[in-house]
């Protein structure tokens, strides 16, 4: 993870082209960590088949080898090409190779109907948005149509009242604050009057920068107003905030497997070297379970999880693994990996 010094100066945006030199518009998809960002890009990607659309992941951390796996074998060859941009904050990173990176693969690819960008769970859409800004002065193909905000029903409120440590921003109320649409995703995990108290609370959000639309010139105006509220640059990462990825071969029995997960997401009984108990915020991971022919998924979000089996295979000769991500607070990869490697106990490791 990098510090941020240098983050872009705001410029202001020419008005957009139109006609046959159009650019291509950009959506940003945000919303915190497993609030449905790749499921509303699936959605999209299997309504839409008559345009071309091209999706850009920007990964946390190390586990983009993963989350790119994870992404395919979702959404099948509905993909057009994958571009990694690696760093969790891309604010520093997207900013120099991100269009650079987009334009290269439209050289490679011909040009995309449209752009979608998800962005890591703990990313500040103004620092993504404010890249588009500045090439946008430079001439670039691509342009900024809007910033996406899925909001995750069951966790949403928990995310919007976390207490951050002074001086952080609370990257779940970024997100709605600069969003042009949010979607309250997963209504089917909370009732009635949780879903209208979360509608309540992301609509006094939203009035906080309710009056820049007001002066609404064109969108590029908008935006601009909008991002003046975010740049003021406090350091956005949240350093308590780890990411760890791992790998261990072998196959492991679903009942022991889930012992493992409970113990992690419920019980909390897994501690760092500090005494503190381990917090996963997300977990992800493709497995190797006994019996099973096909890869298994794991997708977890605080508390809930499920397994389920993807469409593919383990190949005749290919190694059985196991690929972990976790994403939160506390966490230390050495105890984490040992405690995996010993749910799977000796007799129920295949290698
Ligand atoms: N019950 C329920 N689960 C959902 C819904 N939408 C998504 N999920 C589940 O939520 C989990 C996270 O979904 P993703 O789409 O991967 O979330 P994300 O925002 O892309 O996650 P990150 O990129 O890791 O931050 C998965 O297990 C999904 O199956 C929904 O409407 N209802
Ligand atoms: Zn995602």
């Amino acid at each position: 993870m990098e510090e941020e010094d240098e983050c872009p100066e705001l410029v202001p945006i020419k008005e957009k082209p139109t006609g046959p030199t159009a650019q291509i518009p950009v959506t940003i998809i945000t919303g915190y960590l497993g609030a449905g960002k790749t499921t509303l890009l699936n959605y999209i990607l299997t309504e839409q088949h008559n345009k071309r659309i091209a999706v850009i992941l920007n990964e946390f951390g190390e586990g983009s080898a993963l989350e790119k796996s994870l992404a395919v074998s979702q959404a099948g060859e509905l993909y057009e090409e994958w571009l990694e941009l690696r760093n969790g904050c891309l604010c520093c990173s997207v900013k120099d190779n991100g269009l650079k990176a987009i334009e290269n693969l439209m050289e490679k690819k011909g040009k995309f109907d449209y752009i979608l960008l998800e962005t890591t769970g703990l990313a500040d859409p103004g620092a993504v948005a404010s890249m588009f800004w500045v090439d946008a002065e430079l001439g670039s193909d691509v342009y900024l149509d809007g910033i996406v905000t899925v909001i995750d029903a069951k966790y949403g409120m928990q995310h919007l009242t976390e207490e951050k440590p002074e001086g952080l921003i609370n990257e779940a109320e970024r997100q709605i604050a600069l969003a042009d649409l949010t979607i309250i995703n997963k209504t089917d995990l909370v009732n009635e009057s949780e879903l209208v108290e979360l509608r309540d609370t992301v609509r006094v959000d939203l009035s906080q920068v309710l009056d820049l639309h007001s002066f609404d010139i064109s969108d590029g105006v908008r935006l601009a107003e909008k991002l003046q509220l975010v740049k003021t640059h406090k350091p956005h990462l949240d350093k308590s905030m780890l990411t760890i990825t791992f790998e261990v071969p072998g196959s492991l029995s679903e009942d022991l497997l889930n012992i493992f997960i409970q113990n992690l997401l419920w019980e909390k009984t897994f501690k760092n070297k500090a005494g503190l108990a381990m917090t996963v915020i997300r977990l992800k991971g493709i497995l190797s379970v006994q019996q099973k022919q096909k890869k298994v998924m794991l997708q977890g979000v605080h508390e809930l999880y499920e397994l389920d089996e993807t469409p593919e295979f383990w190949a005749d000769h290919e190694p059985r693994i196991n690929r972990l991500v976790f994403i939160g607070r506390n966490l230390d990869g050495e105890i984490l990996k040992k405690e995996f490697i010993s749910a799977m106990s000796n007799k129920d490791r295949v290698e």
